[in-house]
């Protein structure tokens, strides 16, 4: 698939996260995929999936949904982990992922490749790159580096940048205002409707929507808390 014919699938529209974090009870690859079925019924353009289920989540997706695959690997839980290297890069792509999601900050990456370096390898194996980023200025030098989309979902989670509860709305605003060319997708903590729509407004092409959908353990502990027995412990996603 090639960036015109993604952007006229997901452009405007939803992208739902199914990923499942080692502890958590739908860990497991074939719940993953029912996940994704689940999402796809329910009008998700595209899904992106991976994480720390890793290759076999992405190509157990990927042979079942029709929609684009966005699909990632997820190695620890600090500094560059999310497909930080080109091998697992094209590993995902192998799995039959359209597009590469990856660590696009210009932290050291694993395997010292430079973004540049990781991009050349995808676009060569005839993928797209989503750059995860978490600040404008890494937008722009992934925008520079040649990655196809710009996505904000690591705003939150390196330690520079805004640490807020809700979706990096102004992120979204920001990039879009300075990337003309390289679509902005909005991911991160997006948790209601109406910032699903705040952000298309503020510039967004497409919209990411992960735990709010697939986790009902954190569904579950919002209603939990409305009432006199909250939950107990914390279950992540
Ligand atoms: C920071 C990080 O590792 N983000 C991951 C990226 O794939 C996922 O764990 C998130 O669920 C995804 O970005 C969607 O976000 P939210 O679940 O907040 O809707």
């Amino acid at each position: 698939m090639n960036l015109t014919d993604l952007m006229a699938t997901i452009h405007g529209g939803l992208i739902v996260s199914c990923q499942a974090g080692h502890e958590h009870p739908l860990r497991d690859t074939s719940t993953i995929r029912r996940l994704a079925e689940a999402a796809v019924a329910g009008g998700a353009t595209a899904v992106r999936c991976g994480g720390v289920g890793g290759i076999a989540d992405v190509r157990a997706v990927a042979a079942a949904v029709t929609v684009p695959v966005i699909g990632l690997t997820k190695r620890g839980t600090s500094g560059v982990f999310i497909t930080p290297t080109v091998a697992d890069a094209l590993e995902v792509l192998a799995a039959g992922a359209a597009v590469v999601a990856t660590d696009a900050t210009t932290r050291p990456r694993p395997d010292g490749a430079g973004l540049r370096e990781t991009v050349e390898a995808v676009h060569n194996a005839g993928g797209i790159v989503m750059a995860d980023v978490s600040t404008v200025a890494e937008g722009v030098a992934a925008a520079s580096a040649g990655a196809d989309l710009v996505a904000t979902t690591l705003s939150g989670y390196t330690p520079y940048s805004p640490q807020t509860a809700g979706p990096d709305l102004a992120l979204v605003r920001h990039l879009a205002a300075e990337l003309s060319t390289v679509p902005i997708v909005a991911e991160g903590r997006y948790h209601r409707f109406d910032h699903v729509r705040e952000a298309l407004e503020a510039g967004a092409a497409a919209v990411v929507v992960g735990t709010a959908i697939t986790d009902p353990v954190w569904i579950t502990r919002r209603f939990a808390d409305a009432t006199d027995r909250p939950a107990p412990v914390t279950t992540g996603h």
